[in-house]
């Protein structure tokens, strides 16, 4: 059975003193299975953080449902009950700002611990076997984290969020304010935990070489809405949006500049999450535009193969069994949109 599952959910975000609203999400499905990892990406604004926090009863949706292990999660009813806090958890950006700076780390790694029914004697044996696979030794998590390095305190949140055993931690960039090599630890830390504890994680990054390193499937969210959702595999090799060939073919590119050039290549106006327009989000930005588009949001295609593309183009050619190479097409339409952005000096 699905061990989450999203259908439809929506996020409208009041604006103070004015009658209009940010529309975060605007009907985001997906789903998690047990002991995967899903990887929610997308540009900056795309509504990830705020699928993982709805997720974690962090932020009521205004509508939609979150199913996890076969019940409904209501907000009002259930969502931060202990049991749930237990099962479902979640790891932030900034390790330092999820700690106490006055408290021992030991402390904050036990404190979701209150949310089980354990005897004192098997709070002390969880957090020795914590503090084993998070490698960290006993003397350092008696430390203040303020002792600790950015890279040692995530570990620190990381046990935190297992020593419940949960079925679900979310993780939101957590290796984002991280150096390089204090990167390449949280990703191989991660790795080896999901291995043991079979947890399932929803994993939200802006990295996409992080993503690919950690990825069962990924789902591309753009201004709230599921562009694509399918195995890591498919998307990074055979991306269908014209939308998730732009983000993958982003971080294939070697010269660092570029990176950056085909990100923003992507770009035309990005509308205003206050001012939707109907239809695909995209419809502004992308090559592939037919009227159409401005129309509806596409139904997704293949959704019996676990791959979901809610592009209205992709969907009417994939209907047509001849014809030419539609992925050679869309690639060769997505070269030509990364090229647009980047300066004509730049080594192709
Ligand atoms: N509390 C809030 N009030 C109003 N608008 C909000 C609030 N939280 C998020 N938003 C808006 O909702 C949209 C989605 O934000 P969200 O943080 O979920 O995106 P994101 O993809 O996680 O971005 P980033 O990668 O920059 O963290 C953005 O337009 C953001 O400005």
């Amino acid at each position: 059975m699905t061990l989450l599952s999203v259908q439809d959910l929506v996020k409208h975000f009041p604006i103070s003193g004015a009658s209009k609203v940010v529309k975060a999400l605007n009907g985001v499905t997906l789903g998690i299975e047990r002991g995967e990892t899903l990887s929610l990406v997308g540009e900056s604004g795309s509504g990830k953080t705020t699928v993982g926090r709805a997720v974690v009863g962090l932020m009521e949706p205004t509508s939609g449902e979150i199913v996890f292990d076969g019940k409904p999660l209501s907000w009002q009813r259930n969502i931060r009950s202990p049991e749930l806090r237990g099962r479902i958890q979640f790891v932030f950006q900034e390790p330092a700002e999820s700690f106490n700076p006055r408290e021992p780390v030991l402390r904050a790694i036990m404190e979701p611990l209150r949310y089980l029914a354990i005897s004192r004697h098997d709070r002390e044996v969880r957090l020795r076997e914590v503090l084993e696979l998070i490698r960290m030794p006993l003397a350092l998590a008696q430390r203040l984290p303020g002792d600790l390095s950015p890279g040692l305190l995530q570990r620190a949140a990381i046990g935190r969020a297992i020593i419940t055993r949960p079925d679900l931690v979310v993780l939101d960039e957590p290796t984002s304010a991280l150096d390089p090599t204090a990167r390449a630890e949280i990703v191989d830390l991660l790795r080896n935990l999901q291995r043991k504890l079979e947890t399932a994680y929803l994993f939200i990054s802006h990295d996409l070489n992080t993503v690919r390193f950690l990825s069962d499937r990924i789902c591309v969210l753009y201004l709230g809405s599921v562009m694509e959702v399918g195995p890591a595999a498919k998307l990074f090799n055979d991306p269908r949006h014209p939308y998730s060939l732009g983000l993958m073919d982003s971080v294939l590119l070697p010269h660092p500049s570029l990176r950056t050039a085909a990100r923003i290549s992507l770009s035309g106006e990005i509308p205003s999450p206050v001012d939707l327009p109907s239809g695909c989000p995209l419809a502004s930005r992308c090559p592939l535009v037919e009227s159409a588009c401005t129309r509806e949001m596409p139904a997704s295609d293949y959704p019996e193969t676990g791959h979901r593309v809610h592009c209205l183009n992709h969907h009417q050619r994939a209907n047509r069994t001849q014809g030419p190479d539609q992925f050679a097409r869309f690639r060769e339409l997505s070269d030509a949109m990364l090229r647009q952005g980047l300066p004509l000096n730049e080594p192709a």
